[in-house]
């Protein structure tokens, strides 16, 4: 199977065989990895949240829960700055996920009869 790296996209077309060309294959090969790397982590994340919705749902707690909310967003954000990645980005990643946790856990409530 052609690698996604391999295929022909709108740059091809301006740089042809070239040194440039070459350059920014490497790169989009090495970003597909990261893709993926993050496409398997964060399907293993939701199957411990999904295990976490269960918990809450059989233990009548809350889909959400600020206080923790909070505590992961500091974290997250200390570690961005420490990487270099912007925190208000790290931010909204995170509760970007955690919208979608919330939805879950409320349907699990839902059919759980909560
Ligand atoms: O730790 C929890 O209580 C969760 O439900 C997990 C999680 C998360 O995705 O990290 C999701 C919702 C909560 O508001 C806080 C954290």
């Amino acid at each position: 199977m052609t690698a996604a790296s391999d295929r022909r996209t709108g740059a091809d077309t301006r740089l042809g065989d070239s040194a440039p060309m070459a350059e920014l294959r490497a790169l989009r090969a090495s970003i597909d990895n990261i893709d993926a790397a993050l496409v398997h982590m964060l399907a293993e994340r939701f199957k411990c949240t999904q295990k976490v919705g269960h918990l809450k749902a059989a233990h009548d707690l809350p889909p959400a829960d600020p206080a923790r909310e909070q505590i992961q967003i500091e974290r997250l954000r200390r570690l961005a700055a420490e990487a270099n990645l912007d925190p208000d980005f790290a931010e909204k990643f995170l509760a970007f996920i955690v919208r979608e946790v919330i939805r879950h856990h409320e349907a699990i409530a839902a059919n759980a009869g909560n």
